[in-house]
């Protein structure tokens, strides 16, 4: 196997010069083909409240200069023993979300031929849906993984189906997720009502809270995850306000009593083996960011992600 095009030399190139490619990878046209391929999905149409997530991808590209190429932890050099590259961007019409979500299902599809797993950056929630879809034609319906403050089960708002507070309704109604094995991590905060909760585990979510994680702990919490999941097929969704405000402050939609960074990377980390087939990091929205404290957790997030599909890379190869 020819050895893949890494991240630029910092020790040639210091890290704060040059383009912000992810993690400096080469961009996908620099290399022959990808196991591994970082797109940014810059959308926020679908937001309720705060908005600001498009400009999302370009803050995460940002703040993952420092990255370095050895995951201690999970004991790999991901981009030593994948190609990974930076997808660049998904131009997405912000007028109008049906085009949008078309045109982001379509380049997902594109962004996956021959087995390349994708990692989006968004981008508001509403992105996970189209991903979702193409996710579930390449491996048929995923299980799902997602980190979140919020349900994003809810069924529509001011009569719109498609927003960031409704992509994993439709993604049941559209039977491309499989039911046994939907997990949210991180759920908290007021909801509409007692019947949010109904619905949601009427489409077969099981829900571990933020305060879950702090009282069971991340080992448990892992150990009760990985049960459910098996060996299905598995997309991995963040939210970054699963993230306490104190630790991801730049986001839409905040709310009290989240997660630390270091209990969500535990908890990946706690992933390690699993059939993962695609991810993204959602709601990163820098205008509410303060010296990076939610780009630089996005971009460890991010890392973390690919440095796991790079492991299960390394195990086929
Ligand atoms: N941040 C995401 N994805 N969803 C939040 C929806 C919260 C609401 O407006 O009720
Ligand atoms: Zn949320
Ligand atoms: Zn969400």
């Amino acid at each position: 196997m020819v050895p893949p095009i890494g991240p630029v030399d910092s020790a040639v190139v210091p890290r704060y010069a040059g383009p912000a490619t992810f993690a400096r990878l080469p961009r996908l046209d620099e290399v022959d083909r990808a196991d591994i391929v970082v797109a940014g999905v810059p959308f926020d149409s679908g937001v309720s409240y705060r908005p600001g997530a498009r400009f999302g991808p370009d803050h995460i590209r940002t703040s993952s200069r420092l990255l370095r190429p050895y995951h201690p932890a999970l004991d790999v050099s991901p981009f030593a023993v994948a190609q990974v590259a930076d997808g660049g961007d998904i131009a997405v019409n912000p007028y109008d979300i049906g085009a949008a979500i078309e045109t982001v299902h379509a380049a997902a599809l594109d962004l996956t031929t021959d087995g390349t797993r994708l990692v989006t950056l968004g981008g508001d929630h509403t992105i996970s849906l189209p991903l979702l879809r193409a996710a579930a034609e390449r491996h048929g319906p995923v299980a799902l993984l997602h980190f979140d403050a919020h349900l994003d089960t809810w069924d529509t708002y001011f009569g719109a189906d498609y927003t960031h507070g409704t992509p994993f309704r439709r993604a049941v109604e559209e039977g491309i997720l499989d039911t046994e094995a939907l997990s949210h991590v991180g759920i908290r905060g007021p909801l509409y009502g007692k019947k949010d909760l109904e619905d949601d585990r009427r489409f077969g979510f099981g829900i571990v809270t933020s305060a879950d994680v702090y009282r069971q702990g991340s080992d448990e919490v892992v150990h009760r995850l990985r049960d459910r999941i098996g060996d299905r097929p598995l997309y991995v969704s963040i939210d970054i306000d699963v993230l306490d405000p104190a630790h991801a402050p730049g986001t839409g939609t905040l709310e009290a009593g989240g997660m630390t960074s270091r209990e969500l990377l535990e908890i990946l980390r706690g992933l390690a083996g699993l059939n993962l087939i695609g991810a993204d990091v959602v709601e990163v929205a820098p205008a509410y960011d303060h010296a990076e404290i939610t780009g630089v957790a996005a971009a460890h997030l991010a890392y973390d992600l690919v440095s796991l599909l790079a492991l299960n890379a390394e195990e086929t190869c």
